[in-house]
């Protein structure tokens, strides 16, 4: 018999997995680009030897999807990820080797994926790209990269050796008929207005349009348009109080006590941003609170980047000090603060979904693995935990905080009442001090 997880797979997986396309026909837009992917593989079968190709573009356009499209037309294929510290050696030890070793008349071409090369792993950098260097230069198999950042230092020596391919976001249009597609599959009724916001904020990001789309649903059959109305502060008091004191306080003590909630950070910016305009009326105290909230972007970025959150604290003090020092004066007036209901959603799954990536970050770290194959373990992780006992020591190893632990535990159907509950085994009793918000200045 089955074990219960893989008879009811396809219900457990994201709907981001659950609608990766197998094949290039199923991929939303970058029709020219296929079109040179097709010749590059077709030049291979016809047995002349092609450079790799790199694949560069944004994120969630569909690069390590293509990648595995490509795969399945050749006998196998090796994956890595890599930004996983691990790589080197395993691009040395197994890719190099199995790259080089191919017998003259054994057609079996293994396509090699490098996925994520300018994600290489810092210190290593340079041990990292020369790796690669030498993987292209002596491999008789086929080799698919992907990247990010054109621009990226690390991508510099690689480049040059390999056909490039530009992957392009896709159209709002197209999103919108591809979001229409997967509600027709799931069987929901969703509102128009409401995927052509998702298409527009997803910035031609599918995987994140997916995301939203999925957690839009929330396993109900229609989604409707009222959720766009919905109001915020309702939802998120204490962030409505943080954003009152920024933009009509100009005392940074005040300001300062009053970000101290429990709310994610970039939510934070984004409502600040939205009601900029609302509250400041002169064009040079707008463009100065603007140039904060950028400035807090970046610092957010970077400290994505490099998992020092100390850029928090930056990024926190330009919304702010920074916001709330922009105004000459403070305004005597009323302001409604608001902001699109589909931003507070929006916000609201950016947070757990930023919960999942670190959930993810944790086991990758534990199990040498990447982050995306990290992701494939939570439906395993989840039955394990229903154990005690387990629960309580994978909690420990993984070093889990509750949100996280609460994803992997997930939601199960109460014996008595049929509806779903959440139960946290193995989790701290409720401590504020600790859930308190990195937004605080000690
Ligand atoms: N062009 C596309 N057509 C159809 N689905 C797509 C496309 N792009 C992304 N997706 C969806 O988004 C998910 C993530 O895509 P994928 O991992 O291939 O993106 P990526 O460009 O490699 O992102 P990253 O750079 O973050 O690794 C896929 O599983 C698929 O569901």
């Amino acid at each position: 018999m089955q074990h219960s997880y893989l008879s009811d797979r396809g219900k457990r997986m994201s709907w981001t997995e659950k609608y990766r396309p197998s094949t290039f026909d199923e991929m939303v837009g970058n029709k020219k680009a296929i079109e040179e992917i097709k010749e590059w593989i077709q030049a291979w079968k016809d047995g002349k030897p092609q450079p790799p190709l790199l694949l560069i573009g944004p994120p969630g356009t569909g690069k390590t999807t293509l990648a595995h499209i490509i795969g399945s037309y050749f006998s196998d294929k090796l994956e890595l990820n890599a930004s996983d510290k691990r790589s080197y050696d395993l691009l040395i030890n197994i890719i190099g080797e199995a790259s080089t070793t191919r017998s003259l008349f054994d057609d079996n071409l293994k396509l090699i994926i490098l996925d994520e090369v300018d994600g290489i792993h810092g210190n290593e950098d340079r041990g990292g790209v020369r790796a690669i260097n030498k993987i292209i230069k002596e491999s008789k198999h086929p080799i698919v990269l992907t990247a990010n950042d054109p621009y990226s230092k690390k991508l510099q020596t690689i480049k040059p050796a390999c056909k490039i391919i530009n992957i392009r976001k896709a159209h709002p249009n197209s999103i919108v008929a591809y979001l229409k597609r997967i509600c027709q599959k799931e069987n929901i009724e969703a509102d128009p207005k409401i995927l052509r916001e998702l298409a527009k904020r997803s910035h031609g990001d599918l995987r994140s349009a997916i995301n939203d789309l999925e957690a839009m649903a929330k396993g109900e059959k229609r989604i409707g348009a009222e959720i766009l109305e919905a109001g915020e502060k309702d939802v998120f008091p204490g962030l409505f109080d943080a954003i009152r004191a920024i933009l009509k306080s100009k005392n940074i003590r005040h300001v300062r006590e009053a970000m101290q909630i429990d709310e994610d950070p970039q939510l934070l910016l984004e409502f600040t941003a939205e009601n900029v305009p609302r509250e400041y009326e002169k064009p040079h105290e707008i463009r100065k609170a603007y140039n904060h909230l950028s400035r807090a972007d970046i610092f957010f970025g970077r400290a994505k980047q490099t998992r020092d959150y100390i850029y928090w604290r930056y990024a926190s003090e330009h919304i702010g000090v920074g916001v709330a020092l922009s105004k000459d004066e403070t305004y005597r007036k009323f302001t409604r603060y608001a902001g699109p209901g589909s931003l507070q959603f929006l916000g609201r799954t950016r947070a757990k979904r930023q919960t999942i990536d670190n959930l993810a970050e944790k086991i990758s770290r534990k199990l040498h693995i990447s982050k995306k194959v990290a992701i494939t373990t939570f439906p395993y992780l989840k039955i394990i935990v229903e154990d005690e006992k387990m629960a309580k020591e994978i909690r420990k190893y993984l070093e889990l905080t509750d949100e996280e632990f609460k994803i992997l535990k997930g939601k199960r159907k109460s014996r008595k009442t049929g509806k779903a509950e959440q139960k946290v085994e193995g989790a701290d009793p409720p401590d504020r001090e600790k859930q308190t918000t990195l937004l605080q200045f000690k």
